[in-house]
């Protein structure tokens, strides 16, 4: 059963219980590019109390360091080894886990904040913001050379999606030996500023169905994201929360993760998600309605 935290005295304690405060991004700091009411005061609450903050998003289309000139623009401190991107994660995935060969690269369904951490990690690809791929032109297999180089395709959230690039994606996969199907994270819809969009699972959800088969994901709630962090950061799980807007990526990642976990009603979950005949079985420890409320432990 989760607790609905309202009083003064609850969120003070929240505070004391944790060292390590786990910020989801889309749906809890921000909608798009405008920050949630409160966000503001209350990560400035957590740093004068000495908290360690971390910012875990799933968001791929910016690098850590596109992440940090987002956070500067609205006027809120954060490090950019403070930020943790599945852009970020899946290109260390595909350098230090999979280890891709120097001589070999990757196939991008992607945004240039993902081009960016492949870059930065050593990672050769091809496809994402290449205006050959970004084209409305008919793909033809007859005008396709294949590289055999291609050893994986990884699919993020690409507003420019098209069905050139699926099909360059689907020959990758079907016709290089071995060649990976990889995506930087599932959620199904995005909140922007304005309301909500289809989200990175959206687009690689064609290449599945084309396919037959799943990519691996490594955004939350997947422990490669978990893994990412560790590599980097130390914390003390039971001194942890992660505070979240969906149930399927943030608090299942909390429970992964074995910190505790805190749903806020800013972004994606709606009460119906939590109460009543089709309430979902990821039971958040805490609920709120908004990071706002943290700061009644002022
Ligand atoms: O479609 C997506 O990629 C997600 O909706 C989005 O980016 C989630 O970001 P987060 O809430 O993890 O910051
Ligand atoms: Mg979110």
């Amino acid at each position: 059963m989760s607790v609905r935290l309202s009083s003064p005295e609850e969120y003070a304690k929240l505070l004391d219980q944790y060292d390590t405060w786990m910020f989801d991004c889309d749906g809890v700091l921000w909608h798009g590019d405008r920050l949630i009411d409160g966000a503001l005061d209350v990560l400035r609450l957590l740093r004068e109390r000495n908290k360690k903050i971390l910012f875990v998003t799933n968001n791929a289309t910016k690098s850590r360091r596109s992440y940090k000139g987002k956070f500067d623009q609205l006027g809120v401190e954060a490090n950019v080894d403070e930020i943790y991107g599945s852009a970020y994660a899946a290109a260390v995935y595909i350098s230090s886990v999979m280890k891709l060969p120097k001589d070999k690269k990757v196939y991008v369904i992607g945004m240039a904040g993902l081009e960016e951490e492949l870059r930065n990690e050593g990672v050769s690809y091809i496809g994402g913001t290449d205006p050959a791929d970004n084209t409305l032109e008919p793909f033809t297999l007859e005008n396709f050379t294949l590289d055999p180089d291609v050893a994986a395709v990884v699919c993020g959230l690409d507003t420019r999606v098209n069905y050139t690039k699926l099909s360059i994606a689907f020959q990758y996969i079907t016709r290089n030996p071995g060649c990976q199907f990889l995506c930087t994270n599932e959620d199904s819809t995005y909140p922007s500023a304005n309301g909500l969009l289809p989200g990175a699972g959206a687009i690689s959800a064609p290449l599945r169905y084309a396919l037959g088969k799943d990519p691996l994901s490594i955004g939350k709630p997947a422990k490669t994201m978990l893994d990412c962090i560790q590599a980097k950061v130390h914390f003390d799980p039971k001194r942890t929360i992660m505070v979240g807007d969906r149930l399927n990526t943030d608090i299942l990642f909390g429970q992964a993760g074995g910190v505790s976990t805190l749903l806020v009603m800013t972004g994606i979950t709606q009460e119906t998600d939590i109460t009543g005949p089709n309430a979902s079985p990821i039971i958040p420890d805490y609920i709120t309605s908004s990071i706002k409320d943290l700061s009644a432990a002022k």
